[in-house]
Formats: C-alpha cells, sequence, structure tokens
C-alpha cells in the first residue's frame, strides 16, 4: 500500500524565515484524501511541488513507501506521483488528445511511441471527463475549466499511486466540482494517495478523510476532517469569523461580513 511519509518537513518558501516548529511529521497513506487548507500566500502550492520532489525541502525528508525520495529515479518518481499544477501553462502547441497522451509517457520506453493501449486510457480519461467533443481541438482554445478537465484527464492518464492536486475545483463550475471531487474520492476507493490545496473548507468536509491545515502564525495541525474542521481551528487559519451549521452531518461553514 503506498504511503508517502514526511519526517519534520519544512518547505522551502521563497523571502520566508525557516520556521522549525512549523515543520510537518505525518504520513499520507493510501485510501485517504488528504485537503490542505490555509489562507493565501502560506505555502500549499510549495508545499505540494515539495511533496512533488520538484523543489528540495527547506528541511526534513520525504519517503515514498519507505525509500527517501532523493535516492528514487526521476522515472520511478514519474510512474508513481502525480501533479496538477494550479496554473496551466501552454508549452507547445497540442491538441487536447494528444496533451492528455502526455501523462503516458512515463510508462513508455526512451523513443516509444504510444500505443493502442495508451490510446484507449486517454479516450477513457476524455469521455470520463466529458473532453470528447474537445479531443482535436487545440488545447489552448479551451475555456479555463474545460481546461482544468483536461489537465485532471491527462493526471488519470499517468495513473500514479499519489494524487498531488492544486486546487481541483479551480474555474469548475458546481456540477463539476462535484464530478471532479468524485473521481478523486473514487482514486482514493482505489487505494491511491489523494493530496490537494484547497479554499472551500465546505468541499473539504464534505469529501476529505483528512485535513492539514497550515497556519500563518503557529505551528500546522493535521488528523481526521471530521474532529478538525470547526470554528475553533478555522476562524485563527483565516482570520475570518464564521457561522457554522450543518448538512447531512457534515459541517457547514459561512463566512460572516
Ligand atoms: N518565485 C518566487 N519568488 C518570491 N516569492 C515566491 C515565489 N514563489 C512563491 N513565492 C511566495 O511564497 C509564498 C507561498 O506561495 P504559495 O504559492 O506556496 O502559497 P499558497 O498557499 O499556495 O497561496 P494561494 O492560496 O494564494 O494559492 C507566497 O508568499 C509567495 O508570494
Amino acid at each position: 500500500m503506498t504511503e508517502l511519509t514526511l519526517t519534520h518537513l519544512l518547505a522551502d518558501i521563497p523571502n520566508h524565515p525557516d520556521q522549525p516548529d512549523h515543520a510537518l511529521s505525518l504520513t499520507f497513506q493510501a485510501g485517504q484524501m488528504w485537503g490542505i487548507l490555509g489562507p493565501n500566500g502560506v505555502g500549499k502550492t510549495t508545499l505540494l511541488h515539495t511533496l512533488a520532489a520538484l523543489k528540495a525541502p527547506a528541511l526534513g525528508s520525504i519517503e515514498l513507501n519507505g525509500h527517501p525520495m532523493t535516492a528514487l529515479h526521476r522515472l520511478t518518481l514519474a510512474q508513481q506521483i502525480g501533479i496538477m499544477f494550479q496554473e496551466h501553462q501552454d508549452g507547445f502547441p497540442a491538441t487536447v488528445l494528444e496533451t492528455v497522451l502526455l501523462g503516458r509517457f512515463p510508462h513508455l520506453s526512451p523513443w516509444e511511441m504510444e500505443g493502442e493501449g495508451d490510446l484507449v486510457i486517454a479516450l477513457a480519461a476524455l469521455d470520463r471527463l466529458d473532453l470528447t467533443p474537445f479531443r482535436d481541438r487545440a488545447l489552448n482554445s479551451l475555456s479555463g475549466g474545460e481546461r482544468q478537465r483536461a489537465a485532471l484527464a491527462t493526471l488519470m492518464v499517468q495513473t500514479p499511486d499519489v494524487w498531488l492536486v492544486d486546487e481541483p475545483t479551480n474555474h469548475l463550475d458546481l456540477r463539476y466540482q462535484v464530478a471532479v471531487m468524485g473521481l478523486l474520492a473514487e482514486q482514493a476507493s482505489i487505494d491511491k494517495v489523494v493530496v490537494m490545496s484547497l479554499h472551500d473548507v465546505n468541499v473539504a468536509a464534505q469529501w476529505c478523510s483528512h485535513v492539514l491545515l497550515l497556519y500563518p502564525d503557529r505551528p500546522p495541525i493535521w488528523g481526521a476532517a471530521a474532529s478538525l474542521l470547526t470554528q475553533h481551528n478555522l476562524e485563527p487559519l483565516y482570520r475570518q469569523k464564521l457561522a457554522m451549521t450543518e448538512l447531512n452531518g457534515k459541517p457547514l461553514f459561512v463566512p460572516v461580513a
């Protein structure tokens, strides 16, 4: 079973002094769905990039299934860890299908072209995200929400064991917010590790099994979403007064002006 273990980890946030008492020591496990919550600029994206081994930490270490990340081959990391970025860049002109097929890249030998099996996986992902009608369109012609769905389709095609997703509901209308969170929950249910940054505490309350709360001015806390998502913990997180009610047994928070 996949495990990503953080030991006294401190992400290297530019222009921020290192705060060793803010270090993280926790394990993200297969089947869990983690939401990272915190105010703008606290370091959620930087932490996700650190977990993907795209950025060295300021302190501490990360192990994937007991192996230090720094000792793993880039190809192994690319096969096992997938990240969806918050901003989608157009590296080069490509169609939606060509872009999504890039997710197969870590699974191909050098110079090997995608085969029939790869195409089947890519077409299924396009179908799952309602992108089949867009398959031959240029990626840069898609709307923000369509591009977000194309980025998630690419991650599906990569089939990583660890899904790191930066603000998965960005740009999405309400129906696709639910569809995408359902897709991520499905990945957790098949024993993937799912870790995402979120701005919507209600999405976290509805979908996440665990949360990590990153405070700018005090040590982080982490654990079961049901016990940590409280007014007591969230008001100081956002420095915002909140009202709370309940819907279907889950808390529902509303900012109070
Ligand atoms: N290249 C950079 N140069 C200088 N500062 C940077 C750079 N990249 C990030 N930062 C700063 O690092 C801090 C953490 O940024 P990060 O994007 O990780 O925050 P975040 O919690 O994801 O924010 P948001 O909720 O706004 O997406 C911010 O203050 C940001 O301005």
